[in-house]
């Protein structure tokens, strides 16, 4: 290990030796852990990314001023659609989808690195529960999607086949998404088949270019984005891993949507039929200042303009049909070829411009108090997944149904939006819907028919509560023969052993 001294004149070197000034009242095991840390960055990069730091923060905020010319919507031929095509078409896509999953090609790449402080809970935002009856967390909700597509697959194709998960996490999540694995026996997948990895944390940095010290003994560091996912994958060699298994094609997607569709049978077969080496579903933004990313085209590149860089005027305007110009809303749910993604790692990456976000960041003072700041005093850095759009050979858009495939999990119950109540909505306005189509009925507490809703949106809080597990039904198939033509009273469950009512 490197001295108190070494580390100081390196840090000297590129203006960070303030790191250090609490260093000598340390005792021994903190000053260690103090100057392995330091060791740990490289202090070149550790100039570059300060100076780079301090002076994109510098740059006036908001969108470049000529973005509004430079913006197109996708050409409508790059762009498949759920509602807009007809059900011989969407079954073609799901045949694909399936095949591929049947030969093994496919894996899911879940985004977990994320420190969720929207949401406000000190643990990973996957270990969340948003009030289901069966009280099953965003995990839990995942692997049992994966084990259902699996099924569905094999069944399909009559054999056994695996859609590995990985899972990127950081320093945060890790541990206790780990452990929660562990404790859950990984939801009875394949332990083996379940691969955690681990992103990079980059320096928190004040506006004038100096790294913070959140304690007298460790540097504030935050995840380098969602991003982060292409020095993750070489870092931990999870390309090979893939090769290995045969993977061909990856879905990546974010935590926190409780209607994802893992592995998506439709989405990936779209992508693979058109050939495409990079895809992003999406769903038709909402309203002009909903906060999603428009995916489109700038300079004739596919992009994702994300909800802080786009200017109102821009946002609100109008195609000639009379919806949103920019309503390719980003989901946060890619498609990637392995090969494209060994391009990215190999050659790209350097090439992804790092994003600014302002953050209040505790800090020690000079005095060495502990201090909250009210306003943001800190820059973190951070890649975006989808900023490897531009490097595609083939870019793809899917548009898919919100009701049916997006309600993100971002903020606490205070906000009224994108909150637990809104998830837990959502998903058991589709399970009644899925139930109603499935031909069953229900009943109040007296017996009397409850009314039929069969278009609820998922705004709305259904009449009658069956949660239906992702062991049963991936995406409201095989329902009929658990409930066709049968009466139930509000609140049940069906899983795999049947339904089950629920005491009041
Ligand atoms: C950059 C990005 O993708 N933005 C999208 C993200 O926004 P949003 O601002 O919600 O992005 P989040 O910060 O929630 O991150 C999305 C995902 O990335 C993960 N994560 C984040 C930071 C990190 O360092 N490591 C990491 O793994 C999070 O755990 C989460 O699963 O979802 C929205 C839909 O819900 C989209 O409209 C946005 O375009």
């Amino acid at each position: 290990m490197a001295s108190e001294q070494d580390v100081r004149a390196r840090l000297q070197r590129v203006g960070q030796e303030h790191l250090l000034r609490f260093c000598a009242e340390l005792a021994p095991g903190p000053r260690a852990a103090l100057l392995a840390e330091l060791e740990s960055l490289e202090p070149e990069a550790l100039r570059e990314h300060c100076q780079r730091a301090a002076a994109a923060c510098a740059r006036p905020p908001g969108p470049p001023p000529d973005l509004a010319t430079r913006l197109r919507p996708l050409p409508p031929e790059r762009v498949g659609s759920v509602s807009r095509s007809d059900s011989e078409r969407r079954r073609l896509w799901e045949e694909e989808g399936f095949r591929q999953i049947a030969l093994n090609k496919v894996a899911v790449l879940l985004l977990a690195g994320g420190q969720g402080t929207r949401l406000g809970v000190a643990y990973p935002k996957g270990m969340y529960q948003v009030g289901l009856p069966s009280r099953k967390t965003l995990y839990q909700l995942q692997a049992e999607r994966i084990r259902r597509v699996q099924q569905l697959a094999g069944e399909r194709h009559g054999v056994r086949c695996t859609v590995p998960w990985y899972v990127m996490t950081s320093e945060f999540t890790l541990g206790p998404t780990a452990e929660f694995f562990k404790q859950h026996d990984f939801f009875h997948l394949d332990p083996d088949n379940v691969v955690l990895f681990e992103q990079r944390m980059l320096p928190v940095v004040t506006f004038d270019g100096k790294a913070i010290l959140e304690r007298k003994d460790k540097v504030a560091m935050a995840p380098d984005g969602n991003g982060g996912l292409y020095c993750a994958l070489a870092d931990h060699q999870i390309l090979e891993d893939m090769e290995r298994r045969g993977v061909e094609f990856v879905h990546v997607y974010c935590v926190d949507n409780i209607l994802v569709r893992l592995a998506d049978p439709a989405f990936v077969g779209f992508c693979v039929l058109q050939g495409a080496d990079c895809g992003a579903k999406v769903v038709e933004k909402a309203y002009p200042e909903e906060p999603v990313g428009v995916v489109c085209q700038v300079d004739g590149v596919p992009q994702v303009v994300e909800y802080s860089e786009i200017s109102p005027e821009t946002a609100g305007l109008r195609a000639p049909d009379g919806g949103l110009l920019y309503r390719a809303g980003n989901i946060c749910n890619h498609f990637f070829t392995r090969r494209f993604l060994r391009e990215v790692t190999g050659k790209f990456e350097p090439l992804l411009k790092p994003h600014v976000a302002v953050k209040k960041v505790p800090y020690v003072d000079d005095e060495g108090n502990l201090v909250k700041p009210l306003t943001p005093n800190g820059i973190k850095m951070e890649k975006f997944v989808f900023d490897v759009f531009q490097f595609a050979e083939k870019f793809v858009a899917f548009e898919v149904l919100r009701d049916e495939e997006f309600s993100p999990l971002k903020n606490a119950d205070s906000a009224d939006r994108d909150t637990p109540t809104t998830a837990r909505r959502a998903l058991l306005a589709q399970h009644y819907r899925w139930a109603l189509q499935a031909g069953a009925r229900f009943l109040d507490a007296h017996g009397a028919r409850r009314p039929e809703l069969p278009g609820l949106p998922s705004s709305e809080e259904p009449p009658a509560v069956c949660e239906i597990s992702p062991l049963v039904s991936y995406s409201g198939e095989g329902l009929e023969a658990y409930l066709q033509g049968r009466e139930f009273q509000s609140p049940v469950i069906l899983d795999e052993s049947g339904v089950r009512a629920l005491g009041p």
